[in-house]
């Protein structure tokens, strides 16, 4: 493993960024003010007006964040573990391996976040860790997360951040040998073209990534065999074969998107903003893995600029008003309520820049003899309210707005979103997702009407994503 050599742990340690020395909060420190500058000018380079109420504490927001996401470049490994190695006598009389002299420990599911170094999306990490105690000491079991979150918390690629999870905690512990496995996931946001082409679109890329060092070194010691087996007990299928398999050369999609064919070549003022942010994040913009970075993120940001998008929703909804089947039909004063659920969107919070995403049900009413909408056209309506700085909420009124205006009136709509900057940043709720809804017309009368559409919306735990 190549980030094993002592060099390297050292420079982790030495080379963070200093903590500002005039006790300045995150907000007043010149690299926050730095980001949050060149955050409006990617603001401006969209098209969007920085003093408009949502955005007006968008930059300093996004910049604190960005910092925060990015903390890992402060911390010291050293002074995580140096005070919690506790000694643990190994066994008395008996041969074999146990406590603090050979007891494999692992500690298993420990949820972290890391931003790509490709395209400055924050990824999801499933980390498993194991390690071999020696020397008759063991180490506290919450600092194994804590150096873990360390390395999570810079720029990263998931090989890398497994090999400086492994080096860090090889270095500090001085165990028989540490194992880390992350199985990663990576948000695979749609440009506009792919929407609209390819209604499968896959939402997530995944990578299962492993390092060793010590006794687990060699990949085919008996003691990865143990540590795999412990995973499988806990219903996390994982064997070598695979582990080998799923490394992947270019995992972040925005190195194999196509959007530079639908959007052009990216804005020059833009792309030195990021690689100013890059700098005041404290990382090296010239570093190899980093060079594309700026390009690849300003491409990205510019699918939520609203004219492009008013181009492509144009031409769907005219090529495209053909009925399809309703999900569901309920009989209700000769009209009927026609379901369309499960809508796909992706959007951008414009509060912290970073994406939402999952489903939207939208019922309405409409009279026997009229013909229902196209599940096209509906789709597309999500799409292009979902490709813009968003809040959920403005989503959900302007989906339903809209579609009121084709139908007159009675319309109803959900939107269940999981939001990246409540999940990988700030409060941290793996797991949580939002609901709101918006009733016009009979549906905000009528609270049978929308009891019969909400019954009908399904439950995700049961198949959805
Ligand atoms: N209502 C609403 N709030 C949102 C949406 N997306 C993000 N937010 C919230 O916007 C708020 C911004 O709050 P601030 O206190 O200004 O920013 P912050 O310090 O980054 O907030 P934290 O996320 O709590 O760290 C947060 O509470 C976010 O959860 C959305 O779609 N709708
Ligand atoms: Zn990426």
């Amino acid at each position: 493993m190549s980030a094993l050599d002592e060099g390297h742990f050292n420079a982790e340690l030495e080379n963070g960024v200093k903590l500002n020395c005039l006790g300045l909060g995150i907000q007043d420190q010149p690299e926050t003010v730095a980001i949050a500058d060149a955050v409006k000018v990617l603001l401006q380079g969209l098209g969007e007006d920085i003093n408009r109420e949502g955005l007006k504490k968008t930059p300093l927001r996004v910049a604190k964040a960005l910092r925060e996401g990015t903390k890992g470049y402060k911390q010291r490994v050293k002074e995580i573990v140096q005070g919690a190695l506790f000694p643990e006598v190994g066994l008395d009389d008996a041969v074999g391996q146990a406590g603090g002299a050979g007891g494999l420990v692992i500690v298993r599911d420990l949820d972290l976040f890391s931003y790509c170094e490709s395209c400055l999306l924050p990824f999801q990490v499933k980390c498993q860790i194991g390690y071999v105690p020696s020397g008759q000491r063991v180490v506290g079991l919450s600092k194994l997360s804590r150096v873990a979150d360390v390395f999570a918390k810079r720029l990263q690629d998931p090989q890398r951040l497994a090999d400086e999870i492994c080096s860090a905690l090889h270095h500090g512990i001085m165990p028989a040998g540490v194992a880390v496995v992350l199985q990663c996931l990576h948000i695979q946001f749609p440009n506009i073209e792919s929407l609209f082409l390819d209604s499968n679109h896959q939402g997530w890329v995944k990578a299962v990534v492993h390092s060793g060092s010590g006794v687990f070194e060699n990949e085919l010691a008996d003691v990865w065999g143990d540590f795999l087996s412990l995973l499988k007990f806990r219903g996390i299928n994982l064997d070598k074969t695979q582990m080998k398999d799923s490394v992947q050369q270019c995992w972040c999609p925005s190195r194999y998107s196509s959007s530079a064919k639908v959007i052009g070549p990216p804005n020059r003022g833009m792309v030195t903003a990021v690689t100013s942010i890059l700098s005041s994040l404290g990382e090296d913009p010239l570093r190899k893995e980093l060079v594309g970075t700026p390009s690849r993120f300003v491409k990205w940001l510019m699918n939520f600029q609203s004219p492009n998008l008013e181009m492509k929703l144009n031409g769907v909804a005219c090529g495209r008003m053909d009925p399809l089947k309703q999900n569901g039909q309920v009989s209700h004063n000769k009209q009927q309520i026609y379901t369309e659920l499960c809508l796909s969107f992706w959007s951008q919070c414009e509060h912290h820049l970073l994406p939402f995403y999952g489903v939207v049900h939208i019922g309405y009413y409409c009279a026997e003899e009229t013909t229902p909408l196209s599940k096209s056209l509906l789709q597309s309506i999500v799409h292009f309210y979902g490709f813009k700085l968003q809040v959920q909420e403005r989503l959900t009124r302007q989906i339903a707005e809209t579609v009121s205006s084709l139908l007159g009136g009675d319309v109803m709509v959900v939107v269940e979103a999981k939001h990246t900057c409540m999940i990988s940043r700030g409060i941290e709720k793996y797991g949580s997702s939002t609901a709101t809804i918006a009733v016009l017309g009979r549906f905000s009368t009528d609270p049978a009407a929308r009891a019969m559409f909400l019954k009908n919306i399904p439950n995700p735990a049961s198949g959805g994503s």
